[in-house]
């Protein structure tokens, strides 16, 4: 290998590494918000503060997804660690691991770490305590290019396997089309290969261009095409003919031969987004 080559390649990898590592903060972050609403719930009900029960099946859980990705017990365990003792310090808890918690009195935290009153309604607190979609990004881009591509072949060939089989989608044949995610920064450009749609790697003649929401409520059946494009939530731009047969075709998707299960996630994953999205906008969904 030409040392040139070798920098290059490893500035690649440092820079997967960086998004790796914004991902974990972004996520830390989000699990510290859902502990602080965990405390307050358990403070309203009465149920104690620390549950090592609980702690013990978090830990449990971890150790055998760790096993399955291959990362070492240890390091997963000191993760771990990690994240319950600022859970707990959140919620108020000094924590001295595997020896013992006190309780603190809140005037003494650092403000960072106080508990705001629990007033507001939980379930647009909890949405809110997810990442939106933008942060999602940088862990999204981590998965390979090949593995996005085989997901998304797959669940296109589930939704569209009965266009494909009557013919309406002919049109796609030797055409390339891009879908581009706008708030995770994706874009697949897909053609008609044999009887599949394949994510290939060429300049698309159109695009169809919305957020993760829009285009989930689209895929999801809770919106349609033609009121998305008039909002203008989703875009089209490049070869108009070749866009708006693909809208049309959007529009008579023959949603009946989906797979039930595949519908109702869809549905429910939709919806998710749409109230997750509200709620981050500060509306009600
Ligand atoms: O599940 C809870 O009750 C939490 O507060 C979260 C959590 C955790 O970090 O997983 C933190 C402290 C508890 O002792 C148990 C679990």
């Amino acid at each position: 290998m030409r040392p040139g080559t070798g920098r290059f390649a490893l500035a690649r990898v440092r820079a997967a590494i960086d998004r790796v590592d914004d991902g974990l903060i972004v996520l830390l972050a989000a699990r510290r918000r859902l502990a602080a609403m965990a405390g307050r719930l358990k403070s309203r009900s009465g149920v104690p503060s620390r549950d090592l029960l609980r702690e013990q099946q978090v830990r449990r859980r971890t150790q055998a997804l760790a096993q399955r990705v291959q990362l070492p017990a240890e390091t997963a365990s000191r993760l771990l660690n990690l994240a319950i003792a600022d859970a707990c310090a959140r919620q108020g808890l000094v924590v001295d691991l595997g020896q013992g918690v006190h309780a603190v009195d809140p005037r003494m935290m650092p403000p960072t770490m106080r508990m705001p009153p629990a007033t507001v309604s939980i379930t647009p607190r909890l949405l809110r305590a997810l990442p939106p979609p933008q942060r999602v990004a940088p862990l999204l881009r981590v998965l390979p290019l090949r593995w996005q591509q085989r997901l998304l072949e797959a669940a296109m060939q589930r939704v569209l396997a009965a266009p494909i089989r009557d013919g309406s989608l002919e049109f796609m044949r030797g055409r390339r089309l891009a879908i581009e995610v706008s708030d995770l920064r994706l874009r697949w450009v897909l053609e008609l290969a044999g009887d599949r749609l394949c994510v290939v790697d060429a300049e698309p003649e159109a695009s169809v261009r919305g957020s993760a929401t829009d285009l989930l409520l689209l895929a999801g059946r809770l919106e349609d095409a033609d009121t998305l494009f008039f909002q203008r939530a989703l875009d089209l731009t490049g070869d108009t003919e070749l866009g708006l047969t693909a809208r049309n075709l959007l529009e008579r998707l023959p949603w009946e031969s989906v797979p039930l299960g595949l519908r109702i996630a869809l549905n429910r994953g939709a919806r998710f987004a749409r109230a997750a999205r509200a709620a981050h906008r500060g509306e009600s969904a």
